[in-house]
């Protein structure tokens, strides 16, 4: 089990990044961190690699307490395996070579069972005696995932695993990843900012926003039960409605057309979504967004059902 307790780290004395940070993660367990850009994602998950040194607090993976650079000559835990954002590959050996570096070269044939394992998951069966030179940084950001799992480690560190790779093979890649690790039991945090690497793959949610821990739940409940707009605004475009002083966020699914209600609106704008269109339209002095199934002409005046009111 991963015990994070009371950790605080800064780049500098005067620049906290992470203060006070405390969570734990079981064997196989996924977890997922999300906040926007700069909040510190990269920087805990180099913490937990024990790339940096804390300045305050203990990390532990069961009984083994992660120290930093200060404490080993070589950083980085033997359990655990990073995937950093630049991947670090060698460029100039063929993609299964890049897997097979991390593998015993005493055990020829359980290596190659395994390389051809981990091509499958990563879907680069076809590439592999492709030198890593030649490949596109999605590809590259595949092979770095294989070559993290060759040892199969205990926990896995993935920063924007998905970054780089477009929808379609992101979607099936996801789907073999996460089961794969699941079926080995290796627990893995994710650094995203897409929202189905949490919603779908994840059992548990941290978001971080001003050096701190705002959220730490299962990703449903915080999904369903945002207690800010920076947290809803993470998931969907978020209106934040207010109607005789009370005020709630809603995304634009949670607002509906009817034909008749008090709460009348005049649309602003719209935007094709493919299986539905986003509206823009002005609201109590407002401009809000929902999801209609059919475009609706600029100026036409609307009645809305808003759930929560
Ligand atoms: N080596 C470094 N030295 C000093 N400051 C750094 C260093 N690396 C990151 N920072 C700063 O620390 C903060 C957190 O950066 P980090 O890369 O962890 O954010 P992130 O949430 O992963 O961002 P992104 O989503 O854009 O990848 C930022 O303000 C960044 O500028």
């Amino acid at each position: 089990m991963l015990k994070i307790q009371n950790i605080s780290f800064g780049y500098s004395k005067n620049k906290i990044v992470l203060e006070n940070f405390n969570f734990n993660l079981k064997e196989g367990e996924h977890l997922c961190i999300m906040g926007e850009s700069g909040c510190g994602k990269s920087t805990l998950l180099k913490v937990i690699y024990g790339l940096l040194d804390v300045q305050k607090g203990t990390i532990f993976w069961s009984e083994n307490q992660v120290l930093g650079p200060k404490e080993y000559l070589v950083p980085g835990m033997d359990f655990f395996k990073y995937v950093a954002q630049d991947f670090d590959l060698m460029p100039y050996i063929s993609v299964s070579e890049n897997i097979k570096k991390h593998l015993s070269r005493f055990y020829p044939e359980e290596s190659e069972k395994r390389t051809q394992e981990l091509l499958e998951v990563i879907e680069m069966k076809a590439f592999e005696n492709t030198k890593v030179k030649n490949l596109s940084g999605g590809q590259k950001q595949r092979v770095a995932i294989a070559r993290a799992l060759a040892k199969e480690p205990e926990l896995l560190l993935l920063d924007e695993p998905f970054g780089q790779i477009d929808n379609f093979k992101k979607n099936s890649l996801r789907r073999r990843l996460f089961s794969y690790l699941k079926e080995k039991k290796i627990a893995c945090i994710v650094a995203t900012h897409d929202k189905n690497d949490a919603l779908s793959f994840a059992d548990k949610l941290i978001v971080i926003q001003h050096q701190k821990i705002i959220a730490n739940d299962s990703p449903k409940e915080i999904y369903n039960n945002p207690k800010k707009k920076y947290i809803a605004a993470l998931f969907d475009d978020v209106n934040e409605i207010t109607i005789n002083e009370k005020t709630v966020l809603l995304y634009p699914h949670q607002i509906k057309i009817v034909e008749k209600s008090e709460n009348f609106a005049t649309i602003t704008n719209s935007y094709f979504k493919g299986s539905y269109w986003l509206l823009e339209a002005e609201f109590n002095q407002q401009i809000i967004y929902f999801n209609h199934f059919s475009n609706i002409q600029k100026n036409t005046k609307i009645n809305l059902e808003i759930s929560a009111f």
